[in-house]
């Protein structure tokens, strides 16, 4: 008994450092005063709802007069999004989506433009790869609903989550070096584990649009929306199948695979352990046992 609570409070020891170590080793200090600055440039909104029922989340992109454009604000918005669902402890999923045409223009060039200088670049990259490091490694499983163009700033946001939803019309376009700049926002290294080296260089320096389907080609979506299919209720239902064990079972998955991208094999070897004993003989393990599952 004693070693199983030793297991779970290394768990938890682990995990919570992790999340935050995972995203970029800064103090929460350091935090709260880059999100002080940047709540300094208005614009939009980032909306969170959460579905006890389904257990899956909704992060909503809101800023529609200049398409979807992330403004200080909305780094902001984003940033307590995540740490709402970091402490949403029976969640299971969550969408990340937006209305109209175009799924994100990027950075809000109104922010960007007050912002154009090294020092200030240099926060913005810190504040965004913290936060989209955050938000890819929730306990949750994570897809990014691309209903539209992604550009820039947008494309990198899509690299944020676990898998891509894709509609027919849906262009994803890393815009960065035409406006004279790299990947800031974790973008550039997602992309690179995502599609490959080669694929993430092409994509990279030629600017392209990225269709469905030459998306599917390269592995960068998951899940393409049908022609006639609501594109939020296509993507809910697709996440909600995959997500239909118990909660317990999805975030210690979702932990196992978080913690083997970064953590050496001997340790991440620990965490799986200290997930596991938990579920062995739990609620669902139990139910599962009893029910004499045949998988045929
Ligand atoms: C900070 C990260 C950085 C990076 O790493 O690259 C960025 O992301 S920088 C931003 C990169 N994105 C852009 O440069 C987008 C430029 N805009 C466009 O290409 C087009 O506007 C569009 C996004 C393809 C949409 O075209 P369309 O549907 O034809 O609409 P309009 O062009 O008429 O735009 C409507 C309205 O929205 C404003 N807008 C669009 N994008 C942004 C943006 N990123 N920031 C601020 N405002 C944006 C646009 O200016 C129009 O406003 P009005 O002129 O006032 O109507």
């Amino acid at each position: 008994m004693l070693q199983i609570r030793k297991l779970v409070s290394y768990k938890y020891c682990v995990m919570t450092s992790f999340r935050t170590y995972a995203a970029n080793p800064i103090s929460e200090k350091q935090i709260d005063d880059l999100r002080q600055f940047f709540l300094g440039f208005p614009g939009g909104s980032v909306d969170l709802k959460k579905d006890e029922k389904s257990k899956i989340a909704y992060i909503f992109l809101n800023n529609p007069e200049r398409r979807n454009a992330l403004s200080g604000k909305m780094m902001a918005d984003l940033h307590d999004s995540v740490c709402e669902l970091e402490r949403w402890t029976s969640g299971k999923g969550v969408i990340l989506h937006s209305s109209g045409p175009i799924f994100c223009s990027g950075g809000d060039l109104t922010t960007v433009k007050q912002i154009s200088n090294p020092q200030d670049g240099d926060k913005m990259c810190e504040f965004m790869q913290h936060i989209t490091q955050r938000l890819l490694n929730l306990p949750l499983v994570s897809v990014a609903l691309i209903s539209g163009r992604a550009l820039g700033g947008g494309a990198e946001l899509t690299t944020s989550c676990d898998f891509r939803a894709m509609t027919q019309n849906a262009e994803i376009s890393f815009v960065q070096a035409k406006m004279g700049v790299a990947t800031g926002w974790g973008g550039g290294t997602r992309l690179v584990k995502i599609v490959g080296r080669r694929n993430a260089l092409k994509a990279l320096l030629s600017c392209e649009k990225i269709d469905a389907k030459r998306a599917a080609e390269i592995g960068l979506v998951d899940y393409v929306i049908e022609e006639n299919e609501d594109p939020l209720n296509g993507v809910s239902s697709w996440l909600e199948r995959l997500l239909s064990h118990d909660e317990t079972v999805v975030r210690s998955i979702k932990n196992v695979v978080t913690v083997a991208e970064y953590l050496p094999p001997l340790e991440s070897l620990q965490v799986e352990r200290s997930e596991f004993a938990p579920l062995w003989g739990g609620k669902a393990n139990k139910a599962a046992l009893q029910q004499n599952i045949k998988h045929k």
